[in-house]
This record gives structure tokens, C-alpha cells and sequence, in this order.
């Protein structure tokens, strides 16, 4: 036996220091791969909508649902089901108005107490007694392991489990009972949340979405574009941060960063007021929800016309430090004939529909004034100092990536630059060329030096890059040829405000295009999926999430109320448990108080993309594959042992 080997087997005869030990584990490990794939849950473009994220994933897209039909088949009313199900998303609201209601409420908890048992023990099927073990809320750890255990040795198994039950509500523990149980089913219908991107932006708590993320027991991220400019934000690059407080002002979000993030806007909005004091700044009027008070509105205004002014100037400033981004076309203040109020664009002159630019100095318009030089300073020191925003980004960046290979799919929030012939789309980062994959991984190192290098040089690198992912025509997360927010706020003319796709999603027909993006990542042409969000499904126009006969899945969440409208659809979720891929098609999410009272789903109907022919088990995935390795490295310690190459371990 080679030295390597001997050393590595002797390492792991630690963990298992005699045959016996191995050998368990062998077998643990056979039984494991043999036991049906888990559930893995896919969103997308949550956009801050902290209660239509949380209720999709307490139903997680259905799948509880289909558990309570898989239990009860027709021994309820499909009401009944309903409301069960209502119970098991929202159980302390629930049984907040069950109780006004029920005239028998120990008859109803004990029957309740029952039922959800039965869910459990369906949910709990699918894995190890180790792992359902760890799942376990501690409070009734023992409680609920005894009821989902089947006693069929036992005699009187009913009286022992109405003893347990009977106590349970004597001792007025039914209700955190439930709760415990309720909690339980959700998270064993789940195994695995994959966030594709978008978690930021437009609604109002994307601070409380990471929050109930950083608690999951098994998530990751691919990052979308708007998490990425918080993340440049959050390492004080000053675009991002000039971006992102613009788009929470738009949005009438600023509470985000103000009492979410605790990041002091006081001297932004004492500038916009005297600087824009008697602006009526009209084309800043904020979108959705803002305040109330006309006072309170005004300024957000007014602050949002100010970042946005700022915004333009440090992008300038970073599109004319970086040359290599080839951006010069993206910066604009120059072509603005001050005096007239008009822009030219290529060639052609627009008015401007607000020439009212008291900070500007024609002579150097991206030169920031001294005020806002100060903003911009104070708010660099805001966003890097602030702990929570700190703690966020580690989650995101920790748990996070640009793209991720799981399980046979190919899972990245917005494309893979192609050229117009499908052929992939060469980019020049820092002076390296590269495309495809080999993109994907550098621009990931460029976010990761952003924060961490040490090299000043290149962190400042990674923090630029943070920016150029956010709205470059290269950048896979962004792939659009422009970002168009300087034409969507100043000029009428909808035809510059355009924003032309990569050519990326007009081929997602195309078979050998998307045969070619598996092969980049390494993935075979059959059996293997792409799974992307950004780009809100047309569903009102006819237009399919499934692309390419069910190859490429498009599954913007649309969970943006803002792009409801448009859409026609709040969007889609997908689903793929080991009978095969599901995609969950949403309404628009009203509230959490109307989806208890109404004991509403919002998935309107769900899609089976695919269905396998041979349910999927753990032993045909990517634990699967690692399981077996494991295996065969304790087969060979195993071996080790008999054969007198390593001695078994007496304690
Ligand atoms: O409608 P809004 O929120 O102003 O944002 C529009 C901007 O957002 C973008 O669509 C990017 O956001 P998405 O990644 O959510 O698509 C830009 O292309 C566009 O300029
Ligand atoms: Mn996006």
C-alpha cells in the first residue's frame, strides 16, 4: 500500500477505529443512497417582498400541499385541505381565529395534534432517523420522535399515544405543539432553497428576506445583479452605493437603509432640500408605495433627483478611471447643452424634460461639489461601518456564488454573453480575455477580492467590478446592452429608453446553443437544465417559462409588484423532488393577513416539466455521487483492517 494511502486510511481509522464502526457506516451510508432524492426549492427576483417570499416558502410552491393530499387523499374535502394547509403555513395566526371560533377546542387540538403527526411521519419519509433527528425542534424533540415512531410491536398503541397527547393538552403546551409541528412539516417538505438571484431592490424588506435566510438549514445563492450592487455598496464602492440608495428612493424604500440597516441619511437630505428646495423635481416621482405625508414625500424627491445627479457624476468619474470597461458611451452630462436643456445622443438632439442642475459645472460635470464630495464620503464610511450590512454580505458571499452546478442543472441569475451567432461572447476583464465559464470565475474572484484582497490595488479592482456586474454589457447578471437611467428619467422619447437584450435570450430555442452552454459548464445535452431568472415572463403575451421543450426553465419569481402589470403573472416557482421538476405558476400576493383569512396558495396551477420515469434517489445526485466515494474509501479502510495494514484502535 502506497504511503499516501496508508497515511490518509490511518487518518480515517480515527473516525472509525475498528471494523464494526466501519462497517456501520457502510452500511448507514448503502441505506442513505437508496432513499428517495430530497426536495430542492427554486426562487428568484424576490426583490424585497419579504411576505410573498416567506409564504412561498412556507408552501413551499405547493409541495405541502401535495403532502396533504398524498396523507388524506379523500378522507378530507379539499376545504378541509385547504385550511389544514393554512394551519401548517400561518399556525399561530390560525389558531389565533380558530379559537374565537371552536367551541371544542381540546376535541380540535387533539384531532389537529393527530393529523399533523401523520404529515410528519410523510415528510419525514424521505430521510435518515439521524437527519429527521437533527430537524427536531429541542422543546419536543423526544415527544415527536416517540409519536412519528410506529410501535407495532406494541399492544395498546393507542392508548400510549392518547396518554402522550391527553398530556400534551392537560399541561397547555398543544398550541407551541403545533406550532413545533407545523415548523417541522415545512422544513422536512424542503430539503434544499436555491435563491437564483434578486433578493434586493424595489420592495421593502430584502433586509428581512437575509435575515430569514441566514436561518435556513440549507440554502444557496446565485447572486442577481441588484444583490451584487449591494454588495458593491456594502464594500463602499461608490456607484454601487449611489445606485442603491437611488433605487430605494425611487421605490420609497429608504426606510431600508435608514432604520433597517441603520445608515444615517440626514446629511443627503439636508442637501436635496436647500439644494432642490423649490425643484418640483418631477421626474423623480417615486414608484409604488411612498408616504403619506405630503412633507415627507417632497423630500423623498428631492433626495432622489440628488443621488441620482450624484450617481452620474461618480459613474463618470469610475467610467473614465476605467478605461479597459469600455464605457465611455454610458457617460453623458457632457453631452448636455446646458443652456438649452437638450442632449445630443448619437447624433440626434433631445430636449430634456428637466434642465435644472444647480450642481452641475458644465466646464466638469462629473466633478461632485464640495457638499457632495462630503455626502459621498460620509456615506462610504456608513455602509462599510455598518455590522449588519457587514454581516449580510459575508452571508451572501459565504453561501453565494455567480453560477452553481447542483444536481444535473445549471443554475445563474441572468445569461451567458453570446454573440448573435450563438457562439460565446468573448470579454476583456483587466486585460485577461475570456468567455463562458472562465468569465463566470474571474468576475467571481473580482467580488471576492473586492472584500477580502489584501493587495490594495486589486481590491480596489474588485470593487470596480462589483459595479461593471452590475450593469455592463458584458456582465452575465446584467446582459443588456445599457442601462438606461439617465434616458428613463430625462427624456420622453421611449425609444432611447431601451434596453436591447443579449443575444443569449433570443436563442434559448436554439438546441445546440443551449447543448453548447451545458457543455461549457461540463453538464451532458441530456438530462441537464438551465435554470435562470432577470427576465420577467411575458406569460400575458403567451410567452412560456419553459424554453428549448423544457431544457432551459425561466423562472423569474415575480415577486416585484412593480412588474406585475407587465407581466400579467406574479410568476414562477419550480419544484424538483424525486418524481421530477414542477413549475409552480403564482398570482399576485395580496398579504399575509388576506392569504390566512382567504387560506389562499397563490400558486394558481402547477406544470409538470418533467417527470422521470424512475423516481430519483439520493445515490442519483450530487451527495449521491460523494456518498459513494465515501463508501469506497471505507471499503478500502476496511480491507486496511483485514489484511494487517492497520491495526483496529482499543480504547
Ligand atoms: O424599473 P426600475 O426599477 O427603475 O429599474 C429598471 C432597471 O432595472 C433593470 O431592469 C435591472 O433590474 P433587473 O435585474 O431586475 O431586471 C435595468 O435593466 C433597468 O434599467
Ligand atoms: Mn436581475
Amino acid at each position: 500500500m502506497k504511503e499516501l494511502e496508508l497515511r490518509y486510511l490511518e487518518r480515517l481509522s480515527q473516525l472509525y477505529p475498528t471494523i464494526a464502526k466501519a462497517s456501520t457506516e457502510m452500511i448507514n451510508l448503502q441505506a442513505i443512497l437508496n432513499l428517495p432524492k430530497g426536495t430542492e426549492h427554486f426562487l428568484t427576483d424576490i426583490h424585497g417582498e419579504y411576505e410573498a417570499f416567506s409564504h412561498v416558502l412556507k408552501n413551499g410552491s405547493g409541495a405541502v400541499r401535495r403532502k396533504i393530499d398524498d396523507v388524506f387523499g379523500n378522507r378530507m374535502s379539499s376545504k378541509e385541505k385547504q385550511s389544514f394547509a393554512t394551519l401548517i403555513y400561518y399556525p399561530k395566526e390560525k389558531m389565533d381565529r380558530i379559537r374565537k371560533e371552536e367551541d371544542d377546542m381540546e376535541g380540535w387540538y387533539k384531532k389537529t395534534l393527530y393529523q399533523l403527526i401523520e404529515v410528519c411521519k410523510c415528510a419525514a419519509g424521505k430521510y435518515t432517523r439521524s437527519k429527521v433527528r437533527k430537524a427536531l425542534p429541542s422543546d419536543f424533540a423526544y415527544v415527536i420522535e416517540e409519536l412519528m415512531t410506529e410501535k407495532a410491536e406494541m399492544g395498546d398503541k393507542e392508548s400510549y399515544y392518547n396518554a402522550i397527547v391527553d398530556t400534551i393538552i392537560r399541561i397547555n403546551r398543544a398550541e407551541p405543539f403545533i406550532i413545533a409541528l407545523c415548523e417541522l412539516i415545512q422544513r422536512l417538505t424542503v430539503d434544499h432553497l436555491h435563491i437564483v438571484g434578486d433578493i434586493y431592490d424595489r420592495g421593502p424588506g430584502p433586509h428581512v428576506i437575509v435575515d430569514k435566510l441566514i436561518r435556513h438549514h440549507s440554502v444557496d445563492i446565485q447572486w442577481g445583479n441588484h444583490d451584487v450592487l449591494w454588495m458593491g455598496a456594502a464594500a463602499g464602492q461608490r456607484g454601487c452605493i449611489a445606485n442603491v440608495i437611488r433605487i430605494c428612493a425611487r421605490y420609497g424604500n429608504l426606510d431600508i437603509l435608514e432604520e433597517g440597516y441603520g445608515i444615517n441619511l440626514l446629511p443627503l437630505a439636508t442637501f436635496a432640500l436647500h439644494t432642490y428646495g423649490e425643484d418640483p423635481c418631477d421626474c423623480f416621482q417615486l414608484k409604488g408605495s411612498s408616504s403619506e405625508n405630503p412633507q415627507e414625500m417632497l423630500m423623498d424627491l428631492k433626495m432622489h433627483k440628488a443621488i441620482s445627479i450624484i450617481q452620474f457624476k461618480v459613474e463618470g468619474e469610475i467610467i473614465q478611471n476605467r478605461p479597459e470597461f469600455g464605457m465611455e458611451k454610458r457617460n453623458l452630462l457632457h453631452c448636455i447643452d446646458y443652456e438649452q436643456g437638450t442632449i445630443c445622443l448619437d447624433g440626434q438632439v433631445y430636449n430634456l424634460l428637466d434642465s435644472y442642475f444647480p450642481t452641475i459645472d458644465p466646464r466638469q460635470p462629473y466633478a461632485l461639489t464640495k457638499e457632495e464630495e462630503d455626502i459621498m464620503e460620509r456615506l462610504e464610511k456608513a455602509f462599510l461601518n455598518c455590522e449588519k450590512l457587514q454581516e449580510h454580505m459575508r452571508f451572501l458571499l459565504g453561501k453565494g456564488s455567480l453560477y452553481k452546478v447542483y444536481n444535473n442543472n445549471l443554475l445563474y441569475h441572468g445569461c451567458v454573453p453570446l454573440e448573435e451567432d450563438g457562439s460565446l461572447k468573448v470579454v476583456d476583464i483587466y486585460g485577461h480575455t475570456c468567455k463562458g465559464k472562465e468569465l463566470y470565475e474571474i468576475l467571481e474572484h473580482y467580488v471576492r477580492k473586492g472584500f477580502y484582497a489584501v493587495d490594495e490595488e486589486e481590491k480596489e479592482k474588485g470593487k470596480d467590478m462589483m459595479w461593471y456586474i452590475w450593469l455592463s454589457e458584458n456582465s452575465p447578471l446584467f446582459g443588456k446592452d445599457k442601462m438606461a437611467t439617465f434616458e428613463r428619467y430625462f427624456l420622453a422619447e421611449k425609444e432611447t429608453h431601451k434596453e436591447k437584450k443579449n443575444a443569449y435570450y433570443k436563442l434559448l430555442e436554439d438546441e445546440a446553443v443551449i447543448n453548447g452552454i451545458l457543455k461549457e459548464f461540463g453538464l451532458p445535452s441530456e438530462g441537464a437544465h438551465i435554470i435562470n431568472g432577470h427576465v420577467p415572463v411575458k406569460t400575458k403575451n403567451g410567452e412560456s417559462p419553459i424554453k428549448c421543450n423544457g431544457k432551459v426553465l425561466v423562472i423569474d419569481g415575480g415577486f416585484s409588484k412593480a412588474y406585475q402589470k407587465e407581466t400579467g403573472i406574479a410568476g414562477y416557482t419550480l419544484i424538483y423532488n424525486s418524481y421530477g421538476l414542477i413549475l409552480a405558476a403564482h398570482e399576485s400576493f395580496e398579504s399575509t393577513e388576506a392569504a390566512i383569512e382567504k387560506e389562499s396558495d397563490i400558486h394558481s396551477d402547477s406544470v409538470v416539466v418533467k417527470r422521470v420515469l424512475k423516481r430519483k434517489l439520493v445515490s442519483d445526485t450530487d451527495t449521491g455521487k460523494e456518498l459513494r466515494e465515501q463508501l469506497a474509501d471505507l471499503e478500502r479502510l476496511l480491507e486496511a483492517y483485514r489484511n494487517g495494514c492497520i491495526k483496529e484502535q482499543v480504547l
